[in-house]
């Protein structure tokens, strides 16, 4: 099938090269004229492990090519995918600018019936309201489908190669059947294809993040209960997950989720609530209590040097939302940064992989590290912020040579209890005892 994907950020790409992988030819537009000069030289605008070499393949190929023309690569296919950015407005709703400006483009350029499959992350009705602009422009044709993206960041080609699930919104007998075909390699292997209504398939995606948004802050409310009762939330996050209702997943606690979808998301299902009336209370909940937990260990710093951060030097392990990811929107670093300079801290960071996109937002206002023991020189304390493996065994006597003070404040619980009580550092972790 020739499929045309416009919007090449991280889910147009990502799916993009998934479908050349799955045999398909794929057109990639951008705006973005760099952007889609660098692809065509076979660099990837991401890090993402694993996909330079699938994209490279694809390319290589000939099943992978990237324009800046929308109308040259309409031509070419039969399918449109629209994975445009959906960003909250000032509201909190999210902003359909992009996806219906470029529906209103398509209706311009439609010259035979095309299936329009939208990607992008978008409040229940946009199905219609793109239907309604292509409509205005043309009498051809066209079928609109919700097939929402799960992928995470990070593990974005597993994901996208071995979904849980598709989901695939469609009324149309015609559209379902091409889709069908599309995914038929996943059919194949077992992936179960869930055809409904769009607007439940417009639900099915702000439903399923939210709901483990929800699932993280649950954790770490227990956790901030197990520190006041003196029970550890890793034998209580084992003892729950082993319940299969529960499972395992997404039970870890920390300093909040962050990324560029939970918060984003939360705050659009919270406003679309609003317009119909309705208030989402967990989810308001949900918001307030992952805000207060991004920031809950500048307090535990502050009460640790008797409530005066001034000319401290905080070292900072990791500024990315999670690991293996260089991207840093929402991510709660840069909101325990943000207090701690308030308060008169310096900041010395180490973050491989997102260090880069922080200098573009803090610049100089906070020194970077080329490695995770330099940013240690003479530092009075450690806050680790973002779980990068090579923080799991890190040489103790090496860090507390660097320091001028062992301390560690552990946002994301990197060190099993047992692993650091010996090492003499002061360790305050999230929902478990704290050390010296
Ligand atoms: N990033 C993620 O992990 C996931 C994102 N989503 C959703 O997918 C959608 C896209 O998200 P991302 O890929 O992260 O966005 P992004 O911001 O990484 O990329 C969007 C791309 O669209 C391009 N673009 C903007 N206007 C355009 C136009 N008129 N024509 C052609 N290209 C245009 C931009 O230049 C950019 O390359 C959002 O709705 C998001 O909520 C869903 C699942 C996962
Ligand atoms: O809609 C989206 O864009 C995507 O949003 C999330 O993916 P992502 O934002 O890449 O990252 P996650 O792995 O879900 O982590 C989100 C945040 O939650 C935090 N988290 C995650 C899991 C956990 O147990 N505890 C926890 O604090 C992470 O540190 C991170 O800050 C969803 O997991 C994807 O299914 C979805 O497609």
């Amino acid at each position: 099938m020739n499929i045309t994907i416009v919007g090449t950020g991280y889910v147009g790409l990502v799916t993009g090269t998934t479908l050349a992988e799955l045999g398909n030819t794929v057109y990639c537009v951008d705006i973005d004229a760099k952007k889609v000069e660098a692809m065509k030289q076979g660099s990837v605008p991401i890090y993402e492990p694993g996909l330079e070499e699938m994209f490279l393949r694809n390319i290589q190929a000939q099943r992978l090519f990237f324009t800046t023309e929308l109308k040259e690569a309409l031509e070419e296919s039969e399918v449109i995918y629209l994975a445009l950015p959906t960003p909250p407005g000032e509201d909190g709703s999210a902003d359909l600018s992009y996806v219906l400006s470029v529906s209103n483009q398509i209706g311009e350029l439609l010259t035979d019936y095309k299936v329009i499959v939208n990607k992008s992350t978008v409040p229940v009705g946009t199905a219609d309201k793109v239907r309604e602009t292509i409509a205005a422009k043309t009498k051809i044709p066209f079928d609109v489908v919700s097939n929402p993206e799960f992928l995470r960041e990070g593990f974005a080609v597993e994901d996208s190669m071995n979904p849980a699930r598709v989901i695939v919104g469609s009324e149309s007998e015609r559209a379902k059947e091409i889709i069908a075909k599309i995914y038929q390699p996943f059919t194949n292997t077992g992936i179960p294809i869930i055809f409904m209504d769009e607007k439940s398939s417009e639900l099915t995606k702000y439903a399923s993040n939210s709901f483990l948004a929800v699932k993280i802050t649950f954790m770490n409310e227990i956790a901030n209960y197990c520190e006041k009762v003196g029970a550890d939330v890793d034998k209580v996050r084992l003892g729950m997950g082993s319940d299969d209702r529960i499972g395992h997943r997404f039970l870890f606690p920390g300093i909040g989720y962050g990324g560029s979808c939970f918060p984003k998301d939360v705050k659009a299902l919270i406003k679309s609530g609003k317009q119909e009336d309705f208030d989402f209370q967990i989810l308001e909940a949900t918001e307030n209590v992952n805000q207060a937990q991004k920031v809950i260990l500048v307090s535990e710093i502050e009460k640790y040097f008797g409530g005066n951060l001034q000319g401290k030097k905080i070292a900072v392990w990791g500024l990315a939302f999670k690991a293996n990811t260089d991207d840093i929107r929402e991510a709660s670093s840069l909101d325990n940064i943000e207090k701690l300079l308030e308060k008169g801290a310096t900041i010395s960071a180490y973050d491989a992989i997102a260090e880069e996109n922080v200098r573009k937002l803090l610049g100089d206002k906070i020194a970077y590290s080329k490695d995770m023991y330099s940013a240690l020189e003479n530092a009075d304390c450690l806050l680790i912020a973002t779980e990068w493996s090579e923080f799991k065994n890190p040489n103790f006597e090496i860090m507390a040579e660097k320091m001028n003070n062992k301390a560690i404040f552990d946002g994301r619980n990197m060190f099993p209890l047992e692993q650091i009580e010996d090492k003499g550092f002061f360790y305050k972790s999230i929902g478990r005892k704290t050390l010296g």
